[in-house]
């Protein structure tokens, strides 16, 4: 008879229900998991190296052992997604993406008929690895979407703010994205959606953003009107659709950096006080974060821009709000965080990236403009960061690739963002290796599949608690994650990540981290790809 948990005693057999799998597709058989209608726990022992350095230098390695517990509410709720910029390239594809998958649309494209999909999305694309088979020794890998209960993104329910007035079917035309035909296809649907009104404080976007500021909240400035009144959207939208949970995610323009001011957003009280007195360094994106935190609706940032100032942390981290961010890494920099890590990895010593890009689109028009483009140099940029200091064979102290990043304006292009890297490298012997690229990006179809990722993933996130297992285990109590949710690193370029702990950019990494977290909370070890069982008979 399968486990039942009884708290009273900690994980312990019982005559519980019988092993109602997760989903359709598998159930986990082992003592340390035990399914209740409503909850998978699991006993997680986390094993971890300990290094210690004596006074010869030498290291000391000390393997550790950390037992958890996992708790996974298995009700799958009904999901709204609020957008901030929803009229932009990123947001109105991304509905009409969901839309035509919901509605399994196919349509006519020059190249024949193409049917929805959700490519890209490595929730919804991916698999994982879930074991051996027993009798043929040969890998099982499931959708990695069935690994645990999370939404689906055809069930979200889209909405969300833009300064722009536009309705998401002429938004769409606007953007140039999708094919006519598909197009044709969604919308009715989508002219009936209309952004709520935006706040727009014009220092923080680029001047010739100004024009499609049509849809403005009065003020120009912060202020806690503006945070009552997002507040007051994300209730309504949240009682219209009849909603568990709203996931909030920032898609609109690029902002300046923010400076970090002390008394003003180097604390949460602080920073409520700034906005409260109108200061003119809080921007727009913070404002949207400070009313997400206080509605208790994760917020994720997909721009480069440090939303997340010292005061926005602590709001969340006091009110156990989850946040996330910085920055979709959709492309050229996706590339560069999965090449950077191969090429340091194989001892190559990596000397120089030469990152270059143009585009055409409205993202790339506000790029146009230093303050903002300077918000990319920088998440773009700092991404090979940890891989470089984690080899000190190849690099000593200090020593870094040369590394520029190049964005230009050409409207021709439109979204189909044309990407050129050099990665220039020392190998053997004084030898040389050159790897150029010409990478077009179809940005806002690489990006979507990215904000679909965000929304699932956070909002599972927010049905997954921890405990560490001591004696007593009826005595512990169950916690959240901490609020900055860095396992959405592999979304993201410049991964936002608890204050004081180690920022991961390698691509590799960043997926098992995700997906072994997962695994985690249904009991499973972390996939090792040690494969013994082939290696040793
Ligand atoms: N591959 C990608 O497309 C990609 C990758 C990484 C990051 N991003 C970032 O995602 C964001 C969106 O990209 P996009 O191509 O959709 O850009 P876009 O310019 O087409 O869309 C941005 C939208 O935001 C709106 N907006 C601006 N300020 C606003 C505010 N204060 N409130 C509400 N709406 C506001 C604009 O009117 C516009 O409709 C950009 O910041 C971009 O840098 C995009
Ligand atoms: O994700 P990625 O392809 O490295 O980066 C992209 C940049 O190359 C592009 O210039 C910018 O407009 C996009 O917003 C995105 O940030």
């Amino acid at each position: 008879m399968a486990p039942h948990a009884d708290d009273s005693k900690g994980f312990a057999n019982g005559n519980g229900a019988g092993p109602s799998s997760t989903n359709d597709l598998f159930v986990v058989d082992s003592p340390n998991v035990v399914y209740t209608d409503t909850e998978i726990k699991s006993k997680y022992t986390y094993r971890t190296t300990s290094v210690t350095q004596g006074s010869d230098g030498k290291y000391v390695a000390t393997p550790k052992e950390t037992l958890y517990g996992f708790k996974v509410d298995r009700k799958v709720p009904k999901v709204g997604c609020m957008l901030v910029g929803w009229g932009g390239n990123n947001g109105s594809t991304v509905t009409a993406g969901i839309i035509a998958n919901r509605r399994g649309l196919v349509w006519d494209t020059r190249e024949g008929k193409r049917a929805a999909n959700y490519y890209g999305s490595v929730v919804m694309g991916s698999t994982i690895k879930l074991g051996t088979d027993t009798n043929t020794g040969k890998e099982i890998n499931i959708p990695f979407h069935d690994l645990l209960p999370m939404t689906h993104p055809n069930d979200l329910v889209i909405g969300g703010w833009d300064i722009s007035s536009m309705n998401l079917a002429d938004a769409m035309d606007r953007a140039a994205v999708l094919e006519p035909t598909l197009k044709g296809l969604v919308r009715k649907e989508m002219a009936l959606m209309k952004p709520l009104p935006s706040i727009y404080y014009p220092d923080f976007i680029a001047a010739n953003q100004e024009e499609r500021a049509d849809n403005l909240i009065p003020g120009s400035k912060t202020c806690m009107a503006h945070v009552e009144q997002i507040r007051k959207d994300i209730r309504d939208f949240k009682a219209a659709h009849g909603l568990d949970k709203v996931i909030v995610q920032w898609t609109a323009n690029t902002e300046r950096y923010a400076d970090i001011l002390e008394g003003v957003n180097d604390t949460a009280d602080n920073l409520l006080k700034a906005i409260e007195s109108g200061h003119e360094e809080v921007a727009p994106s913070t404002v949207f974060a400070v009313a997400c935190i206080l509605e208790n609706a994760p917020f994720i940032n997909g721009s480069p821009q440090n939303t997340f100032v010292p005061g926005a942390i602590q709001l969340a981290e006091k009110h156990g709000a989850f946040i996330g961010g910085d920055d979709f890494k959709s492309g050229q920099t996706k590339m560069k965080s999965a090449l950077v890590d191969f090429l340091i990895s194989a001892g190559i010593k990596l000397t120089s990236i030469a990152s270059y890009n143009h585009l055409g689109n409205n993202d790339g028009m506000n790029l146009s403009s230093q303050r903002q483009f300077r918000s990319k140099e920088i998440s773009k940029s700092n991404v090979v960061d940890d891989m470089v200091a984690a080899n000190t064979v190849l690099y000593k102290e200090g020593e870094h690739p040369d590394h520029t990043v190049v964005i230009k304006y050409m409207l021709t292009v439109g979204d189909n963002k044309r990407a050129l890297d050099e990665y220039y490298a020392e190998i053997f012997m004084g030898g040389h290796q050159t790897i150029s690229i010409f990478n077009v990006c179809e940005d806002s179809l690489l990006a979507s599949p990215l904000i679909i990722d965000l929304v699932v993933v956070s909002e599972m996130m927010t049905r997954i608690q921890w405990k560490a297992h001591g004696t007593d285990a009826s005595d512990e109590k169950y916690s959240s994650f901490h609020s900055v949710l860095s396992v959405l690193s592999y979304m993201l370029k410049a991964p936002l990540t608890p204050p004081g702990t180690p920022v991961i950019n390698a691509l590799a990494k960043q997926r098992a981290a995700l997906t072994n977290i997962f695994r985690a909370c249904v009991g499973l070890e972390p996939e090792n790809d040690m494969t013994l069982e082939h290696k040793l008979f």
